[in-house]
């Protein structure tokens, strides 16, 4: 794990939220990206080496649409960089952490990504994210 690559944070409303964390952080969201394969609209906020990423539901089956008939909007997970992202699964597999995809699938922001269960990582949604590199596209 190289830096914490960013914190997820699950919105109701990604435009008001928007607003409110520039407010929060002198700035404004430097992107905003959908994601379809987790129906997702993102937006991204780069603080310092780390970023702050707002997640809003597209569709009721969202990871982040199940999430907040549960829970209120807040945190929703932790993602570190890493070099690696197979070696990493591995290594962590070996650990006894729980591998939720074991094949790395697209994330936000040019990135491959692995999510590992929260019942095994201290109840932190954990996402690990590998850059994809323009030249392994
Ligand atoms: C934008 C793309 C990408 C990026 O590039 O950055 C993203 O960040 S996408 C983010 C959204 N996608 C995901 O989160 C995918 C991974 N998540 C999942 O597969 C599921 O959300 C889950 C973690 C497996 C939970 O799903 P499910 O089991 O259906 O929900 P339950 O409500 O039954 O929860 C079971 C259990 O887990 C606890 N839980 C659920 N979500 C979280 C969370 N975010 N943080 C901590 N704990 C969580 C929940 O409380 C339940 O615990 P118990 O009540 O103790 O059983
Ligand atoms: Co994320």
């Amino acid at each position: 794990m190289r830096k914490i690559e960013h914190i997820g944070i699950a919105v109701q409303d990604l435009e008001e939220s928007n607003a409110l964390f520039a407010k929060l952080l002198g700035k404004k969201h430097f992107k905003t990206e959908k994601v379809e394969g987790e129906a997702v609209e993102t937006s991204f906020f780069q603080v310092g080496e780390t970023k702050v990423e707002l997640l809003q539901a597209t569709n009721p089956n969202s990871a982040i649409a199940k999430y907040l008939e549960k829970k209120k909007p807040g945190v929703h997970h932790i993602a570190f960089d890493v070099e690696n992202i197979e070696a990493e699964v591995e290594r962590l597999k070996g650990e006894g952490f729980e591998i939720l995809n074991e094949t790395p699938k697209q994330g936000a922001d040019n990135k491959l990504v692995v999510f590992l269960h929260p019942r095994t990582t201290n109840g932190v949604l954990v996402e690990l994210c590998q850059e994809i590199s323009v030249n392994s596209k």
